[in-house]
């Protein structure tokens, strides 16, 4: 992922959803992303914090042109909230390459998942 140009990060960055945004109300969102949002509280905001990450999610996009990731599995709602609102003030392709890494996270958490679960028929 690191070596792609910038239309291949970009692209990486919005395949991802809005975290606590219209997919997981909708019941939209793949199991996958679904259960790690869940997992940090992403699915149980007060209606003042649902309302804070929906508006700062909509900054971030304006600002940089593809959506905040985090792996949330590895952090909390009370971390995504404050590096939401911090990370939106870094510059763009700090936020480029940290989305990767972010990304980066995210696939070797199911990657573990999907090899040390007991389903069936693995991969
Ligand atoms: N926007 C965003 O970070 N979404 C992803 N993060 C994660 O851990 N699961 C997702 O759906």
């Amino acid at each position: 992922m690191s070596r792609h140009a910038c239309p291949g990060k970009e692209g990486i960055l919005r395949c991802h959803p809005d975290l606590a945004g219209r997919d997981l109300h909708s019941g939209t969102l793949t199991r996958e992303s679904r259960e790690e949002q869940a997992r940090a509280g992403m699915d149980a905001l007060s209606s003042a914090e649902a309302s804070r990450v929906a508006r700062l999610n909509e900054e971030y996009k304006r600002r940089f042109g593809f959506p905040f990731v985090i792996c949330a599995r590895a952090t909390d709602k009370t971390r995504i909230l404050r590096e939401l609102s911090e990370r939106c003030q870094n510059a763009r392709a700090a936020e480029m390459a940290r989305g990767i890494e972010e990304v980066k996270k995210i696939c070797r958490l199911r990657l573990q998942g999907l090899v040390l679960s007991d389903a069936p028929n693995k991969l």
